[in-house]
Order: structure tokens, then sequence, then C-alpha cells
């Protein structure tokens, strides 16, 4: 499990660390680990020695770990130059130490038309609200030499513990993260800005009272969780799924859905609706029956009769994932349920179900997923190229990086509702079932891309092998 923490709580445990350490240990851990990505950045692109690196140092001691990196460059050979945002109050000790080692300060930005590399150390954790002033205009000009940027702890303008962004703010290419992950690095828009994310162990250390704000599964937590079939399993143990989806207007939904929940090991799949899916899957029991989870609204239509299947899953006792069209029937009071909910919504379906705007929710995801959680009671998978993952009775926030864009096409989503459904089936918690099935979702989206374009039914297809590979 990879975990990002709060400002707060990174700023004990700093404390706590240096009141252990000589001065200055941290920062010189924290510029040794930067000075090795850079390094790294410009062998990749040529050489090290006579490479050309501008440093963009602010106020703080993000921008003292970006002079003391630079320093260490400079005593490799690099020519190593630092625009200071405000020169009477850059980190004094760093810049002796980049003058010592050869570094030179300079007022003149066009240094970075020169630049292999540009190193952001404008905000660290201390930034508040978008770039002001020269630390806007530093940025901006960043931006325009076209030179890759690596950023220093986070891109400096997001928003550490939110990832909101409010105004200007680097775009890196890379990100050097010191201690822990901050959440502004997993939720976007923030994270759009962070490029790559490197993380540099600096020693810092979490007592188990402190909550991390976000949890991002790796692929040994989602071994951990998924189910797997003993000797004396059988079909019934395995978990049976029931799905609710699709219509005589949208029955691809329903193949989709069914085809993936198929494949999300459970011992049998139960389908309630209008659309021919045994002819495609004959392994379907059609009709309703005994299930241990429900996945309604994929492809459900707006109609009576769709009102009339979603009321009806609902009204059962068993965990239900209500998405896609389901959402947008949901009466409010509906979830008030004796069993489980999950709902899966985009960032237009956030909005209906909130009644804010899709920009809103885009720009505080993490606010509003947890919004949506208390406010219906419910586990909520908020889907994007960073999905969310909240739950009614925690505050920690899951994320799923382990996606790409090859899932943004039309019918992904009934796909994902399906695996979410079967591993609710088989026995995983609500918050599991999400947060796994997110990953597995991406795990197919990325294993399906390798052999080119992507439709949808390709994503069921490489469900069994994703699972597998999982599982190695
Ligand atoms: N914690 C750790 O474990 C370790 C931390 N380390 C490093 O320290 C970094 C944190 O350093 P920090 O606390 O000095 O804050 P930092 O972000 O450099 O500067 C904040 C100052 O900038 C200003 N300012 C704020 N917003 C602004 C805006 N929008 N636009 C313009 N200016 C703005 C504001 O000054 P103001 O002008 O408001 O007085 C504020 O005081 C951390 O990210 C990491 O890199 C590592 O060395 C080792 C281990
Ligand atoms: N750019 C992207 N990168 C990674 N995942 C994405 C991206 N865009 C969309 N997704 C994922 O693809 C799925 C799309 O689901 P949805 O919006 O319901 O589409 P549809 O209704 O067409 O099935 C979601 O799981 C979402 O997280
Ligand atoms: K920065």
């Amino acid at each position: 499990m990879r975990y990002a923490h709060a400002v707060a709580d990174v700023r004990a445990a700093e404390r706590e660390l240096m009141a252990r350490l000589p001065e200055g240990a941290l920062m010189q851990r924290a510029a040794f680990g930067l000075a090795t990505v850079a390094a790294d950045m410009l062998r990749d692109a040529g050489s090290v020695y006579g490479s050309r690196v501008a440093l963009l140092v602010g106020v703080g001691d993000n921008g003292g770990d970006a002079l003391y990196a630079g320093a260490l460059l400079a005593g490799r050979g690099v020519a190593v130059h630092a625009l200071l945002a405000d020169p009477d109050r850059a980190h004094e000790g760093g810049l002796s130490a980049l003058r010592d080692a050869g570094g030179r300060i300079v007022a003149d930005a066009a240094v970075l038309d020169q630049a292999d590399l540009v190193v952001d150390g404008l905000l660290g954790i201390g930034g508040r609200g978008g770039l002001r002033g020269e630390f806007a205009r530093l940025a901006e000009a960043a931006h325009e030499s076209g030179a890759p940027i690596l950023a220093v702890d986070l891109p400096s303008g997001i928003e550490a513990d939110t990832g909101e962004v409010s105004g200007p703010a680097v775009r890196a290419d890379v990100t050097v993260t010191f201690g822990t992950h901050k959440p502004g690095l997993f939720v976007d828009p923030g994270a759009s800005h962070a490029g790559i994310v490197e993380f540099v162990d600096i020693g810092l250390e979490f007592p188990p009272s402190v909550e991390p704000v976000l949890e991002n599964l790796q692929v040994q937590d989602v071994r951990a969780l998924l189910p797997a079939p003993g000797r004396s399993s059988h079909k019934y143990s395995r978990g049976v799924v029931g799905l609710a989806v699709g219509s005589e207007r949208y029955p691809g939904a329903a193949l989709l859905a069914v085809g993936a929940a198929l494949r999300s090991g459970v011992g049998a799949v139960r389908y309630s609706g209008p659309v021919d899916v045994v002819s495609s899957y004959p392994e379907v029991i059609a009709g309703g029956g005994k299930v241990q989870a429900w996945v309604v609204g994929s492809g459900l239509g707006r109609d009576d009769e769709a009102v009339r299947r979603l009321l009806n899953v609902l009204a059962t006792d068993v965990p239900v994932v209500v998405d896609a069209d389901g959402l947008r029937l949901l009466p409010r009071k509906a979830f008030e349920r004796s069993a489980p909910t999950i709902i899966t919504p985009h960032a237009g379906e956030a909005a209906a179900l909130l009644d804010v705007t899709a920009e809103q929710i885009e720009g505080q995801r993490l606010e509003y997923v947890r919004r949506l959680a208390q406010s219906y009671d419910a586990t909520v998978v908020l889907k994007g190229p960073l999905t969310l993952i909240a739950g009614p009775q925690t505050s920690r926030v899951r994320v799923n990086t382990h996606a790409g864009p090859v899932l943004a096409t039309a019918g992904s989503g009934d796909v994902l509702a399906g695996i979410i459904g079967g591993l609710l089936a088989g026995g995983l918690s609500p918050y599991d079932a999400a947060s796994a099935g997110a990953y597995l979702h991406g795990a197919t989206g990325l294993l399906a891309a390798r052999s080119g374009p992507v439709a949808a039914g390709d994503l069921v297809a490489s469900l069994p092998l994703a699972w597998h590979n999982i599982q190695e």
C-alpha cells in the first residue's frame, strides 16, 4: 500500500525526526534524492557533465532543497543557474552551498531557454493558492522554455492536501516527493500537474494513530483481496451476482456487464431483464433468484420500467452496485437500505447527485467524493483518470492509479460495474470490492492496450489474464 498524508501530519513527523538528527540532515537527504533523480534525467537526455540546469527558487525550504541539489549537481560538472523569486528571502544555507560549488545566482530568466532541465523549487507543502507575482512569472517562463521540469516535493501552485488548483501552477514532467506522498499528487487536477512521481525516503515515520488521507492499492494488496476458490468451494459458496442492467434500447450494456461479472471470480451469474444474454453467455441463469449482490443501472434507460427494476433491486437486503442510468433515476431516500450500496458516478453523474456542476466536482474531487459517501450513506466510486473511492464509515479515501486513458471508451463503465458486482458477491467488503474492482478494470485496459486500440469488449476478454497476472 502507498499512503498520502496530510501536511499537518508531515510537519509533525518532520519535527519528531529532526529532533533526533543533526541540524539540516533532513534537507540533505531530500536534496540528495532530488539531485539523483535530476542526474538520471540529464543522463537519459545525453549526459550529466556539461549539461545546464536552471533552478526556480522560492522563499522556503522547498527552495532550499533545490539549492542544495543544485550544489550537488554543480559538483558533477553541471552548469547550474538559480533564479530567485524573492532574493532577500531565499534559503541562506542553500545559496552559499550553491555558490561554493560553482553555481550562479542570476536575475535574467533567459537562462531558462538554454536549460536542459528546470528544477521547480518555488513552493512545497507551505504553498497556499495559485502562484503569485514573481513566482507565477518564473513558472510561466519555465513553461515557455519547453525544457523538462522536475518539481521538488510537489508542483508549485497545487494544494498539497487536496489536489485543488486555484490559480497558476507548475506543470512538471517528474515530481520528487519526500517522506510520504502528498494527497495532491494523487488527486486531479493537482495530480495531472505532477507527471511521473518519484518517492524519496527521508526516514519520516507515522505512528498508527495518524490516519493517512489516501491509500493507493499496489498489486500485492489487490492480490490479497481477490477471492481464490478452495478445494471445497462450490458455485454457491463462491458467490452469485445478479444483474438488472441493459434494456431493449441498450442491450450492449447488459452483455458487457454480464461478461465482466462472469469473469470476476463468482460461482454463478443471474440476469434479470429483457436482453438475450444467454445466446452470448450460456453460463448465465436467466431470471431472478438468490444472489449475494446486485448490479443495477447500466444501460437501464430512464422509463417507468427502468424505475421499477431499480426500486426492486434497491428493496433487496443484499449489497447493490448502482451505476449509470440507475444514478440518474435515484431518489435520495432509496439509499435508506439495510445492506450496503456502492455508487459509481463519473463527474457528470456525481454533479447531478449533489446538485452542483461537473466543474465543481472536477475541481474538488476529494471533497465531493467524501460528501457523496456521507450524504448517500454509500461507498462511492468517483470515476475519472484517477478514480477515487470513499466509504460512509471512513475518512480514508482510496485512489486507483493503475489505469490509463484506454479506458475512456463507450461501455467501459458497464464492465467496471460488472467487475465490482462480482467481487462484492465473492465476499469482499464494499470498500475493497470497489477499490480492487477499479484496479482490475484498469489492469484489463493496460493489458488490452498492448494489442492496439481497445473496445469495451476487449476489457472483458482481458479480464482472466489481468486477474492471473495479479495473482502471479
Ligand atoms: N516536511 C518535511 O519533512 C521536509 C520538508 N522539506 C522541504 O520543505 C518544504 C516546505 O518548506 P516550507 O515550509 O518552508 O514551505 P515552502 O513551500 O517552501 O514555502 C512556503 C512560503 O512560500 C510563500 N507562499 C505560499 N504560497 C504562495 C503562493 N501561492 N505564491 C507565492 N508565494 C507563496 C509563503 O511565504 P509568504 O510570502 O506568504 O510569507 C510561504 O511561507 C517541503 O515541501 C520540502 O520541499 C525537505 O527539505 C525535508 C523534509
Ligand atoms: N483518461 C482516463 N484515464 C483512465 N481511466 C479513464 C479515463 N477516462 C475514463 N476512464 C475510466 O473509464 C471508465 C469510463 O466509465 P464511464 O464514464 O461510465 O463510461 P461509459 O458510460 O461509456 O461506460 C471509468 O472507469 C473511468 O474511470
Ligand atoms: K515545488
